[in-house]
């Protein structure tokens, strides 16, 4: 976390590690940004907000450095425990990276949840923030000069010196590599912290849970999209099959908050739950690479979101 020399100072072969995190409202753009930077499917994205429960970290390899992308959940007004957990998970987070990235759309105005993170964001002086403007390829040239100075004169406000703002796009790439040279020198001189080809240290477990999660969204659109958990409970390769024919056997849980839900899930003669195999089967294969039996059940955990018990079980 020690501030970094200036540049001049700075050998050419210094090599510099360190842990950056995306924050912004939901649907700000982090999750295709931490992907675009990272260069894989890491974090899971929707058209749906909040859909990134689970701390995700991308890791963007370089001669000069190794830049840890921590993936965030959007820090949000609390109304449940489980609220409340994600905000403590934000907010520690913020502590420990030695950079925070804002995450603000260009196409929409600064709003009253971009003032509260950014409000929370100026209690945690320590850390460099780097303003990012994300989404450039929806706005014209001068909405998005207007949306620099709008960020610029928050800052100005709240007494948060940016380190940095910068407009992006994750979708067409625009600026996305000198947002990672201006991150870059933001963090301590370090050592290669992860093996090169490594591009995420979150369980496998976790990230195959978030592919059925999102799968399983996608099929329900606004009926239940905050009551939905998954849980692998078993994964491993299918025993005594041929070397050039691997089977990975995966077996999951969909965790919902009542009976009544059942059905949405499921759908009318299993088919909903069906084209959530099809389609979380083919993203997981795509992710390990290797052929996948997918064996998946909907459960009842009772109110899930309000007891503590049922959250450790379902990893929170
Ligand atoms: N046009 C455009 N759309 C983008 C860009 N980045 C993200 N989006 C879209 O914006 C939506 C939200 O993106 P996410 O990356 O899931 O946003 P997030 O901030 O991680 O959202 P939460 O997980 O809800 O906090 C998705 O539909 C993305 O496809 C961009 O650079 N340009």
């Amino acid at each position: 976390m020690s501030a970094p020399p200036p540049a001049s100072d700075t050998p050419a072969d210094t090599h510099r590690s360190g842990f950056a995190c995306f924050v912004g409202r939901p649907n700000a753009g982090k999750s295709t940004l931490t992907n675009a930077l990272v260069g894989t499917k890491v974090a899971i994205t929707s058209t749906r907000p909040q859909t990134t429960r689970h701390t995700v970290r991308g890791i963007v390899h370089r001669d000069d450095a190794q830049l840890v992308l921590v993936d965030t959940p959007g820090l949000h007004k609390p109304r449940t425990l489980l609220g409340e957990r994600l905000n403590d998970v934000v907010r520690s987070t913020w502590a420990e990276v030695d950079v925070i990235g804002f995450c603000l759309p260009a196409d929409q105005k600064i709003g009253p949840g971009d003032r509260f993170i950014a409000q929370e964001l100026a209690e945690s002086r320590k850390t460099p923030k780097v303003a990012v403007v994300t989404k450039s390829d929806l706005v014209d040239p001068p909405a998005l000069a207007a949306q620099l100075l709008a960020v610029e004169r928050l800052g100005q406000e709240l007494g948060i010196g940016w380190s940095e703002i910068v407009p992006v796009s994750a979708v067409d790439g625009h600026q996305v590599g000198l947002l990672a040279d201006l991150l870059v020198p933001l963090l301590p001189e370090g050592p290669v912290l992860y093996p090169d080809g490594e591009l995420t240290d979150e369980p496998e477990r976790v990230m195959v849970a978030e592919l059925i999660r999102e799968a399983t969204l996608e099929g329900v659109r606004d009926e239940l999209p905050h009551s939905i958990a998954v849980v692998v409970e078993e994964m491993g390769p299918r025993p005594n099959r041929p070397r050039d024919k691997p089977l990975l056997d995966v077996h999951a849980n969909i965790f919902i908050e009542r009976p009544s839900q059942k059905g949405i899930v499921i759908g009318p003669k299993g088919r909903r739950l069906k084209e959530v195999g099809s389609t979380s089967r083919v993203h997981i294969e795509a992710l390990l690479g290797t052929p996948v039996y997918l064996d998946l059940h909907v459960k009842v955990a009772k109110d899930w979101q309000r007891d503590p018990k049922q959250l450790r079980r379902l990893g929170f």
